[in-house]
């Protein structure tokens, strides 16, 4: 799909006259006239290929020269860096009305996302979707989610262990985690049991991935051209969308699951989503119906399995940090019981180690925003339609409010260490209206499934194992997977 904002933000007039017809309307008379400055190279088309190149670099040269705010235009489409927990609170908080998902990026992974709730941009179609799921994802729902948690990642051991020589050959942990992160969230919000076609669902979104972070780089050709890449989308895509109308064709075809005794079971999402009408008497049809639950499919399994990969990497890396994670599953598991919700409170240094995993390594590390009016932002004007770009990789290593940021370091979250920071120095999840609706289900997964998995075992670096890279994709994943070698304890 073509981008199509190619248009500029007019340079702000002196003097402050009537705008250009094709530029923004006038400036009400409190909005500052300056521009964020522009990165350079300012010429168009160096600037895109440097962003193409390398899109970190470029970022990381530009928040150098130019600090918290300043503007770029790969291919001439006018995107605005902000990287101040201040400007982040503005767009994503204080003045979320003003801002919208129509924004390059989410218009990129829309032929993915369709209308689902991670990238629609109409904000009443929205709400109406976001209040319809929101109840299947506060803390006491997640609570009831919390076996299959467990459940699952036993499973996952025990294939582990079932393997030959299962301590000897190295564990492609991302792609196993992967799965796990699928059969977590598919068994709890569908009911559905997807077996092996979790690795084809994998394999496709892994495919798409790449092919949209290139095309989120530069543009060119738009994804109608059926370029041999642009082809590959289109097989994934189908092969996403046949893994999610698998399960909701044999819901239609059987009905919810216990449904003899359905007054005593609550129904789950997708039973929800089936029959919920609005107040005007229409239900969600098929097709959206479909879309949310790739949505909730893509937004769980991605997200969660670059978190726990990154988390198991960085504690075999650094093993005081992982005595101290054993010695608290030790102590509230004395009984080498399987953790159960209940006790998530007695995991703080655990979660300390995913908070800061979810530091370092932001598997959602960057969002944007379309503008929809002139704003200002750090005393600059940002003209409507800017693509307002918050990239958490940068702001989780902002030298203001980390100490040593590129340090792996569970005290940053020490309580006095929270209390002493900005909030919004820290947005893994996002923030604000369309925070991440999966927050709580991915804090208590990622926490128990460590901690199971930590009763036992370790997971240790294979000999000589080189470091490995962030891969700035549409999301950080681990540049060729995490491979770690089990160890029972
Ligand atoms: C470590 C795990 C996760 C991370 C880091 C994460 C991160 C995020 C972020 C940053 C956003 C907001 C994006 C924005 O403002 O543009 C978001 C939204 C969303 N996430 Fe997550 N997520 C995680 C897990 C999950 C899970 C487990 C689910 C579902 C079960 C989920 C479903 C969604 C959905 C549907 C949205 C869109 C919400 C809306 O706009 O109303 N996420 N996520």
């Amino acid at each position: 799909m073509p981008v199509k904002e190619r248009s500029e933000p007019t340079e702000p007039r002196k003097g402050g006259g009537p705008a250009d017809p094709a530029g923004p309307a006038e400036l009400p008379p409190d909005l500052p006239p300056e521009l964020p400055p522009l990165a350079s190279p300012r010429h168009r088309v160096g600037s895109a290929l440097a962003f193409r190149r390398d899109q970190l670099g470029f970022l990381a040269r530009g928040i150098e020269e130019h600090g918290d705010l300043f503007r770029f235009r790969p291919l001439g489409i006018p995107m605005v860096l902000i990287n101040h927990p201040d400007h982040i609170q503005h767009v994503l908080v204080e003045h979320s009305e003003r801002y919208d998902k129509g924004a390059a990026l989410f218009k990129i992974v829309r032929p993915v996302l369709r209308d689902g709730l991670i990238a629609i941009a109409d904000m009443d179609r929205w709400r109406r979707q976001r209040r319809m799921m929101a109840p299947h994802f506060t803390p006491r729902t997640v609570a009831t989610f919390a076996r299959n948690m467990t459940d699952e990642t036993e499973l996952m051991l025990e294939r582990w262990t079932s393997r030959p020589e299962p301590y000897a050959r190295p564990l492609d942990v991302t792609d196993e985690i992967g799965q796990l992160a699928l059969r977590i969230v598919t068994r709890s919000l569908f009911s559905a049991q997807v077996g092996d076609s979790a690795r084809d669902f994998e394999q496709a979104f892994g495919a798409a991935n790449a092919i949209l972070a290139d095309f989120f780089r530069f543009p060119f050709p738009p994804l109608s051209v059926p370029t041999p890449s642009h082809r590959v989308l289109r097989r994934a895509v189908d092969d996403m969308d046949s893994f999610v109308s698998g399960f909701i064709e044999r819901r239609l075809a059987d009905g919810p699951p216990g449904e003899a005794d359905a007054e005593e079971e609550a129904p789950d999402l997708l039973t929800l989503l089936m029959h919920t009408v609005d107040d005007d008497g229409s239900g969600m049809d098929l097709e959206q119906l479909h879309h949310e639950v790739l949505n909730l499919c893509i937004g769980a399994y991605e997200t969660t399995t670059n978190a726990l990969s990154w988390a198991f990497y960085l504690l075999a890396r650094h093993p005081e940090a992982e005595a101290r994670v054993h010695a608290e599953v030790d102590e509230v598991l004395d009984d080498g019981r399987v953790p159960g919700f209940d006790d998530l409170p007695r995991f703080p240094y655990t979660r300390r180690v995913i908070d800061e995993t979810l530091r370092i390594y932001s598997p959602a590390y960057q969002t944007m925003r379309r503008a929809l009016v002139d704003d200002e932002i750090g005393g600059h004007r940002i003209p409507a339609h800017s693509n307002v770009l918050i990239n958490s990789y940068f702001l989780h290593r902002h030298p203001d409010f980390w100490p040593a940021p590129d340090t792996f370091d569970p005290d940053n979250f020490a309580p006095e260490a929270v209390a002493a920071r900005p909030k919004h120095a820290y947005v893994p999840f996002g923030s604000g209206p369309r925070v991440c609706i999966g927050k709580h289900f991915a804090l208590t997964e990622l926490v128990l499934a460590l901690t199971t998995v930590a009763r036992r075992h370790r997971l240790v670096l294979p000999d000589g194992a080189p470091e490995v890279e962030p891969d700035p994709l549409i999301t950080l994943h681990p540049k060729g997977g995490v491979h770690l070698r089990l160890e029972p304890r």
